[in-house]
């Protein structure tokens, strides 16, 4: 096309008192002269009474709201919503959707959402699904999506177009875009999808195609950095705070009763973690970033007799990732296998430290105790999205359609301090969200459940060390020590 395109370089705008705004790619950075068109919504009977509809070009959202009174401004993303000019004729698009990577409770809902929305707001009428995530845009014959055939999807759990993990082969899936003539690619998934999504981008980009690559993050181990939470985080951790109240039951009815829940969380312990603080019947939570040892002073078996000789009963909630180290020294032999995507298999933790347990108790203490094992993890990403997850679903579906139409790409739409934001791939795709366990949210749920911390006081030495990421409080470069001065 005789267009000189360069590698895609972050687009960082600074403003005074140390504003940073990082943009995301914009379909005009690479193709000249692209034309624009008014946005329809303008005459659209639901949107010409509302006020300031259409969000001004500068506004942004602030990645932290707390701050002292020389903080500097810091880190914005570009405010998502509906622009005065569009990029698209809407009987010219041609847009398709893809969901990847494992299940979540709203998929259906964004997928809906994302129909509608499109036809609805701006008109356009061509959308297809591709069928069985990334591979299936090689694979597989496309799905026709229309307003009327996903209309009540929402209240089914799982995905309607179908997923999968590994096939990633970026060439191959450019090649289906350019061929099938898809101008607007909507990509729903988890880290490794954004990942996915970031490269077709680039790929698109390098091609000068007038394509549109956005993401929406989706992941119910809520692993995902910079966005408030992932849809369907919610709904997963009140199916599996139902789970808890069957141990609790179970737990309650015997003497020295033990409930022992396993819960999805591969790296990070965030259902883990609200799922106790939401349930409070659990006494003790453990998850992947927290070690923690069973034998000893302070150890977790010695817990378990305090609280069975206080309470009689006692239930424990552990995340799959949790723990993974001690499990493999015990067994001697580490998990070394993958999945499609390149994801680490994990041990059965709940199954090990069960029989640990009931071992210890046995065969060491003499006492005797019933230990009850619950494992609902593929219940809690399976079932349809709660309520609260259905109206964030909605907002998501809305947000990355109007960012699509006004040219934006190579963005994921998400959620940032409750205000819809369009955040560059790179931010998404540079680290996971974990529990920081030196951080508040960590220090509640000890306080809740009142359970060992298992740390010692190197540990938390170690901790502090290892520069978590900020937290609430500060801004990347007010923790590292810069301030701006303030009249
Ligand atoms: N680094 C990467 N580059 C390109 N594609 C990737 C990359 N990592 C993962 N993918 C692709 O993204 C898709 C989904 O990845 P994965 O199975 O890791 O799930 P995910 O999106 O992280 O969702 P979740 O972990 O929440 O289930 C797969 O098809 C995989 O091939
Ligand atoms: O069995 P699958 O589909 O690989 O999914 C299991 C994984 O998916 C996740 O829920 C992430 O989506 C992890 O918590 C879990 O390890
Ligand atoms: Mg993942």
């Amino acid at each position: 096309m005789g267009l000189e395109i360069n590698s895609w370089k972050p687009k960082i705008v600074t403003g005074e008192f140390g504003y940073t705004l990082e943009d995301v790619p914009h379909l005009s950075d690479y193709i000249p002269n692209l034309p624009t068109y008014p946005n329809p919504l303008q005459d659209n009977p639901a949107y010409s009474v509302v006020r300031q509809y259409f969000v001004d070009f500068d506004d942004t959202v602030t990645q932290k709201i707390v701050v002292h009174k020389d903080t500097p401004r810091g880190t914005h993303f570009r405010r998502a919503g509906p622009r005065q000019k569009i990029y698209f004729e809407p009987d010219d698009v041609h847009a398709c959707i893809v969901t990847c990577g494992g299940l979540c409770p709203g998929l259906n809902t964004v997928i809906r959402e994302i129909v509608c929305g499109l036809h609805h707001m701006y008109g356009v009428s061509r959308v297809e699904g591709i069928n069985g995530g990334y591979r299936g845009f090689y694979s597989r014959n496309t799905i026709s999506l229309t307003p009327k055939s996903v209309n009540d999807i929402h209240k089914r759990g799982g995905t309607v177009l179908g997923t999968s993990r590994g096939g990633h082969d970026t060439k191959k899936i450019v090649d289906c875009i350019q061929d099938r003539g898809f101008n607007q690619v909507y990509i729903i998934g988890g880290d490794g999808t954004q990942k996915g999504a970031a490269v077709i981008f680039e790929e698109i980009r390098r091609r000068g195609l007038k394509v549109v690559v956005a993401g929406i993050p989706k992941t119910i181990d809520n692993d995902i950095p910079v966005i408030d939470k992932s849809f369907g985080f919610d709904s997963a951790v009140e199916e599996a705070e139902r789970a808890i109240t069957a141990a609790h039951v179970e737990a309650t009815s015997t003497e020295n009763g033990i409930g022992l829940v396993k819960l999805m969380g591969r790296n990070s312990g965030f259902i883990a973690m609200h799922a106790t603080l939401a349930s409070r019947d659990v006494d003790c939570c453990l998850i992947p970033e927290s070690p923690f040892y069973l034998e000893g002073p302070g150890g977790l078996f010695e817990y378990i007799e305090k609280r069975l000789k206080e309470f009689g009963h006692m239930v424990i909630v552990i995340a799959e990732g949790a723990g993974q180290d001690l499990l493999s020294k015990s067994l001697l032999q580490s998990a070394n296998g993958q999945d499609a995507s390149g994801n680490k298999l994990l041990q059965d933790v709940g199954l090990w430290i069960s029989q640990r347990i009931k071992d210890h108790f046995s065969k060491k203490r003499k006492m005797e105790i019933c230990l009850k094992y619950i494992d609902p993890t593929y219940m809690i990403r399976a079932i349809p999205s709660n309520a609260s997850d259905n109206v964030y679903c909605t907002l998501l579906a809305q947000s990355v359609v109007h960012g699509a139409m006004a040219g934006y790409t190579g963005y994921t739409s998400g959620l940032v301090n409750g205000r819809q934001a369009y955040i560059p791939f790179h931010r998404i795709n540079e680290r996971q969200n974990k529990v920081v366990i030196t951080d508040r949210m960590w220090a509640r749920l000890l306080s809740s459940t009142n359970q060992p911390s298992f740390l010692t006081t190197k540990d938390v030495i170690q901790a502090n060390e290892k520069k978590e990421p900020p937290t609430q409080l500060l801004d990347e470069s007010f923790a590292n020590g810069e301030t701006i001065k303030t009249n």
